[in-house]
């Protein structure tokens, strides 16, 4: 059985969110429909999610003695991480020790938080099919990776240069000849999230489509977890970041089984806690390519997934509602409602406290909505907001989306 509390008394169920963008948001507002007390950590002042919380915290998570200090001092029963970039080894400490609950496991968070924790993981010790990969820690090693003259069969070209840690394809570039390697080594290095110079240089996969096949653990009646999936996802990508999904995308029955049946096998081992049970609990974003019946793992969030935004206008619990459900204990459904499609909106310029003109005129349009996140500051390239539209048919919602994002015009103030 789960008991909730009373936020803001002796009582309260308190949840810390490592993370409060806009992803963040929206879990937490959520967690704030059932009456959790919540608390929103980010690397600065007023992020979209601690507009909403009951309590703002700014450190820099990737600081071990910050985060360690502040969860101690808040002693919250969660510990929800929202990004990537955080001091994992610290939350494994301190999930060790009993103080707090990690979601879904501590473990999970720190084989997540690089992309080489993870890739190992799927490709080496659960023998899922992946793009081929090499790590590297210079520009040397790098050509080497690709040339096949570190004694291992050679990448070739065209491949994919990603720095360890980074997301939303920061310091992501592809390589189509000789003469793109040391560009994308020093782009790769410009634009990891810590100084850190390591990266994974994958061959290209020529995939037909992606999905993002978002997946719940959740507590069943019997206590036990079990596993949801939502529809699948579909996506276009510009320079590694999203700027389009749709929900359901069209799969074959084959391609569909093998996408699940990846999934399971990713969430199954990151939902294994500490102690070696299966307690981890709460949505996963599994990022998978198809070609015809075929599938290839890319990677795993943890947590709700940019692409599932669509989830706001297609489901009748939104991915956001199903993590802060399934990490309470609560039962979920991952059904649709109607198909769907979100479209981002990016800021456009660099500066503070844009306005936004022509939501009006977006809401014109059949079946939308729109969420602004209200970040303080915006940079071209920076995501301010998205645009949804539900209708029959995920290609009317996709056009729907698109003009609806056009017609909000971010501007200096
Ligand atoms: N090996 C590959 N072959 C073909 N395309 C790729 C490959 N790796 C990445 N991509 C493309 O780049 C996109 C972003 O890659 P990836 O998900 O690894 O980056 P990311 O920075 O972690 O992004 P996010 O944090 O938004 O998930 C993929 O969704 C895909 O479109
Ligand atoms: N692909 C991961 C992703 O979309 N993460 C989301 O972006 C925020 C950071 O945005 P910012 O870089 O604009 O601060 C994160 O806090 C999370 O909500
Ligand atoms: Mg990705």
């Amino acid at each position: 059985m789960t008991t909730l509390g009373t936020p803001l008394s002796p009582n309260a169920t308190r949840v810390m969110l490592l993370g409060s963008g806009e992803l963040g948001k929206e879990v937490l507002i959520a967690l704030q429909r059932l009456g959790i007390e919540t608390i929103a950590v980010d690397r600065y002042d007023h992020a979209p999610g601690q507009q909403v919380a009951h309590h703002a915290r700014t450190i820099a998570m990737s600081d071990p003695a910050a985060l360690e200090a502040l969860i101690r001092a808040e002693r919250p029963m969660l510990v929800v991480p929202e990004i990537e970039a955080i001091a994992t080894p610290v939350l494994q400490a301190l999930e060790a020790e009993g103080v707090v609950r990690v979601i879904p496991t501590a473990r999970a968070a720190r084989l997540t938080m690089d992309r080489e924790g993870i890739r190992r993981l799927a490709a080496e010790t659960l023998g899922l099919p992946t793009s081929p990969y090499r790590f590297c820690d210079s520009l040397a090693e790098l050509q080497a990776a690709i040339d096949g003259t570190d004694g291992h069969q050679g990448i070739g070209y065209p491949c994919i240069v990603k720095p360890v840690m980074s997301s939303s394809g920061k310091g992501q570039s592809k390589i189509d000849g000789p003469d793109d390697v040391a560009k994308a080594w020093d782009y790769a290095m410009a634009g990891g999230r810590v100084s850190h110079g390591r990266v994974i240089v994958e061959g290209f996969i020529d995939f037909d489509y992606e999905i993002t096949q978002l997946t719940v653990r959740a507590l069943g009646d019997d206590g036990e977890v079990e596993t949801h999936f939502c529809d699948p996802i579909g996506h276009v990508q510009v320079s590694g970041d999203y700027v389009e999904s749709w929900q359901p995308h069209p799969m074959s029955m084959a391609a569909l089984a093998e996408s699940r049946r990846i999934a399971k096998a990713v969430t199954d081992d990151l939902g294994v806690t500490l102690d070696g049970r299966p307690g981890g609990l709460g949505l996963f974003g599994v990022e998978l390519f198809v070609k015809g019946d075929q599938v290839w793992f890319s990677e795993v969030s943890p947590r709700p997934h940019d692409t599932g935004m669509v989830t706001m206008t297609t489901q009748w619990q939104n991915e956001f509602e199903l993590h802060a459900r399934a990490i309470l204990g609560l039962p979920v459904d991952a059904g649709l409602k109607s198909p769907g499609a979100s479209a981002v909106i990016y800021g456009g310029v660099d500066a503070a406290g844009l306005v936004f003109d022509g939501v009006d005129e977006a809401l014109r349009l059949p079946g939308t909505d729109v969420r602004l996140f209200g970040k303080p500051e915006s940079f071209v390239k920076r995501r301010m907001g998205v645009a949804l539209a539900r209708a029959a048919d995920v290609e009317a919602a996709r056009r729907t989306a698109k003009q609806a994002a056009a017609l909000v015009r971010p501007r200096r103030a």
